[in-house]
This record gives structure tokens, C-alpha cells and sequence, in this order.
């Protein structure tokens, strides 16, 4: 009989419970995920790991269940400065009678460190590891997920507008530029293209940010069909629907995101999917803002990858995914008339897998998988607002909220350890963010 060989490795994480996302809707129990480096080495029964591996550290999760870290594929994370200023709005008038005239007064560098940095410390308390951005001063906001650790895409803006960043189309392309130029190919940093939305953006900067894209491979994201005030508009102004226009312009496609899509006729939605653009659902703000239903379970049955973002937390009023996740199945259910629709697994894959997919990196994101980047997150099963225990996705989804997430690494690194931060000074955040506070309300 020979004797097994023992590999070394740097982490062993002991799990009640483990959803690897992929395969599809299954869920493992008294497994044991090794972490070597930045990534999953194995995904293996205790029992089998304990023949098999010696690790540096091993830490014992028995309540709690471990999966892929989430992805919240739309925001604008200094925006939390702005949490609960102007509430029970509908989007044109909170945009702009509120929200722009403050941007214009507050947005500054040092409020987008320091709102980065707020929103940050609520996703990371909450299980998302990956966030997406689109904000002015994009380049501090990517040196603040970077310094932090947290994996973010970071979508310069793009209006026709002038703001605190730029005094046009031209200038806001050739920063952008550059920051692509800075951040491409970085582990954690994925520059992206931010035009605002249809009805901010002419067709010339448009065009400029599709030929930007296909030269860098830098993907683009878009507030698209956001309210049927919107396309009514610009059907009333140009006799065509947004979708239509950006298909024209060469903006829909793999490389893709639009934001919202709570209006979606046949035309679109064979658009949308010859194209294989993705589509970012927001159900709390499209709820909050009287916007509208993204028909996501029609999506779906089209092959179209749709994902989950929360909106900037002026919006929606926070950041936490899990919440965002039961709201959206919830929606999806009565949208379709189908309590089928959006199962739990279906929600979590939503936010998982899909969402690296938009990124175009499924094949290092978005589930358990060996050789994977260690990503993920442990949610703690033994507070008795999840117990009794039959299904651990169906508590993910339709039980828990993001405050019983308790450890999560990203790219191996622990960033939670029992539901503390360990890379941002929450004490010095929340001077920082109520100094913030005063000079606001004066
Ligand atoms: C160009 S930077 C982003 C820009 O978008 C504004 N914004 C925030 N939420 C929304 C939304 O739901 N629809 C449209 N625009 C939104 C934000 O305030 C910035 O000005
Ligand atoms: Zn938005």
C-alpha cells in the first residue's frame, strides 16, 4: 500500500455547506475549499482533504455556507454620500432637481475618496466582492478598490454635459482614455466606458466610445430604457426607440451592458440578443423611482445573460446584494405570472456567474471552481432568523440579508473575518463621512 502524498497549501476552508454555482443548483456539504495563492485549488470532501492537504491555516465554518463572491454589476459608489437626500422622486426630477445641482456643488475628488470608500466597507459587509462604477473621478475610485483589494470595473462617464470632471465629450474621452491606458490588464481594476445614457449622449461621442471599445477591448456600459418616459421621448424626438438608435451606432454587443431595460418591446429584445448585449437589472431603484419592471425571466428564456446591480445608494437606499437578490426574484414572479420564475439557485447565479460573464471573465469568476481566483464569501446560517435549515439557497435568497455574511476573500486574500473589515478604518470612514454630512446640510 502506498502512502498518499500531501500537498501544502495556504488556507483550508471547512464548510457546512458549499454552492459552487457551477454545476447549476447544487449544493455540497462537509466540504473543504483550498486556497493556494490567489486561487481555488481544490473543492474536495473533509474527509478526502484531510488524507490530501497541510495547510498553513485552516479555519472551521460549521454553520455557515460558502459560495462565489458577488458581483454588483452597477453602481455609483461615491453616490453613498448622497444616501436619503432626496427620496420619493421620480428619476428626471430627483436627477435634475437634486441630485445633479448637488454633484455639481459636492463632487470632488476627496468625496469620491471617501464615498468610495463608504460604499466599499457596506459591499464588502454585505458578500460583494466585485462592484462596478460609473462616477466622476473614476481614476481615484479605481486607486481606492485597488488599495482596498476589492475587484472593481470602473466606467469613466461620458455626457455631452459639462461637470466637476470634464467640460465635455472631448475631454472626458481623452481622460478616459487614459485611464484604460493605466489600469488594462491590472488584477483587480477592469477600466470600462460609461456614456450616461441615450438621452445625455449625442450620436458622434457615442460612436467614439463604441471605436474606443473595439480598440481596447474595454467593455461599455449604459443606462438604457431606464422609464417609458424615456423612450417616449425619444421616439416623440426621432421616431426611433433608444435600443434601436444604440443598435444603429454600434453600441450593442458581447462587450455590452445596459443598464435598467424595464422597457422591452419584440424589436428590442431581438436586439438585444442577436447582439448578446447584456442587461443589468436594478430592481430596488427601478421600485424606488417608479421606473418600471425589467422582464427578466423573458430575458432569460431569450438567452439573454441578464445580471444584478443596485443602483448608487441615492437610489435605492443601500448596497447589500442579498437584499437586491430576493427583491428581484420577487418581482420576477409576479412580472411573469410564474412562481417558477427566477428560482433561488437561478437568483445566485445572477449575481455570481453571470455577472463575471458580462465581465468576460467567467473562466477566473463567479463560482467555486478549481483554478479559479479565490473570490468568495461565508454567510452564517446560525442566527435564528435563518434556521431552521432545509435549503441554504433558499435562505440566501428569500431569508437572509447581507448582515450575516461573515468572512470573504478576494483574490485569496481574507478582506471579513467574522464580520469585520480588514483593510478599511471604519472608525476614521465614518469621521470622514460626517464631516461629509455637515457640510452637505449646511
Ligand atoms: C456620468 S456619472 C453617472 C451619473 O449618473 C447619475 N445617475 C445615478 N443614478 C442614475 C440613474 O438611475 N439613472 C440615470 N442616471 C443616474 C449620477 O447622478 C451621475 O450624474
Ligand atoms: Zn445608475
Amino acid at each position: 500500500m502506498t502512502a498518499n502524498t500531501i500537498i501544502t497549501a495556504d488556507t483550508r476552508i471547512n464548510a457546512r455547506w458549499l454552492i459552487p454555482v457551477e454545476p447549476r443548483a447544487v449544493v455540497l456539504e462537509h466540504q473543504a475549499l483550498i486556497i493556494q495563492g490567489s486561487r481555488i485549488a481544490a473543492v474536495l470532501p473533509q474527509t478526502e482533504a484531510d488524507q490530501t492537504y497541510r495547510t498553513r491555516e485552516t479555519l472551521d465554518l460549521n454553520q455557515h455556507v460558502l459560495l462565489p463572491g458577488l458581483i454588483n454589476l452597477h453602481g455609483h459608489t461615491a453616490m453613498s454620500l448622497f444616501r436619503g437626500m432626496a427620496d420619493d422622486l421620480p428619476l428626471m426630477t430627483w436627477l435634475n432637481d437634486h441630485i445633479w445641482p448637488a454633484e455639481g456643488r459636492f463632487v470632488s475628488e476627496q468625496f469620491v475618496m471617501d464615498g468610495a470608500r463608504l460604499a466599499m466597507a457596506e459591499m464588502l459587509r454585505t458578500g460583494t466582492t466585485t462592484f462596478s462604477d460609473m462616477y466622476f473621478f473614476p481614476e481615484v475610485t479605481a486607486q481606492v478598490a485597488h488599495d482596498t483589494g476589492m475587484r472593481a470595473q470602473v466606467c469613466f462617464p461620458l455626457m455631452d454635459m459639462p461637470t466637476v470632471w470634464g467640460s465635455g465629450p472631448e475631454e472626458y474621452l481623452h481622460k478616459g482614455a487614459g485611464l484604460i491606458e493605466q489600469w488594462q490588464g491590472d488584477d483587480y481594476i477592469m477600466p470600462a466606458i460609461g456614456p450616461h445614457a441615450p438621452y445625455t449622449v449625442a450620436d458622434d461621442p457615442l460612436k467614439e466610445a463604441v471605436a474606443l471599445s473595439r480598440r481596447t477591448g474595454a467593455a461599455l456600459q449604459i443606462h438604457l430604457h431606464e422609464t417609458a418616459f424615456e423612450v417616449e421621448q425619444a421616439v416623440k424626438a426621432s421616431g426611433i426607440r433608444p435600443v434601436s438608435r444604440m443598435q444603429a451606432l454600434g453600441v450593442l454587443g458581447e462587450n455590452t451592458q445596459c443598464v435598467h431595460m424595464t422597457q422591452i418591446d419584440d424589436s428590442d429584445l431581438a436586439a438585444l440578443s442577436a447582439s448578446g448585449t447584456h442587461v443589468i437589472h436594478c430592481p430596488e431603484s427601478n421600485l424606488k423611482l417608479a421606473s418600471g419592471f425589467c422582464p427578466v425571466d423573458t430575458l432569460q428564456q431569450r438567452g439573454i445573460n441578464v445580471c444584478i446591480g443596485t443602483d448608487g445608494a441615492a437610489s435605492n437606499n443601500d448596497l447589500d446584494l442579498f437584499g437586491e437578490l430576493r427583491t428581484a426574484a420577487m418581482i420576477a414572479k409576479a412580472v411573469a405570472g410564474d412562481a417558477a420564475a427566477l428560482s433561488a439557485h437561478r437568483a445566485l447565479e445572477m449575481a455570481t456567474l453571470n455577472g463575471a460573464r458580462a465581465l468576460g471573465r467567467s473562466d477566473e469568476l463567479g463560482s467555486l471552481l478549481p483554478g479559479k481566483l479565490a473570490d468568495l464569501i461565508a454567510v452564517d446560517l446560525s442566527d435564528p432568523f435563518l434556521q431552521p435549515v432545509y435549503d441554504p439557497a433558499s435562505h440566501l435568497v428569500y431569508s437572509n440579508h447581507g448582515r450575516a455574511v461573515s468572512h470573504s476573500w478576494i483574490h485569496g486574500v481574507p478582506q471579513l473575518q467574522d464580520g469585520r473589515l480588514t483593510r478599511i478604518d471604519v472608525p476614521d470612514l465614518m469621521l470622514r463621512v460626517e464631516a461629509w454630512r455637515k457640510q452637505i446640510l449646511s
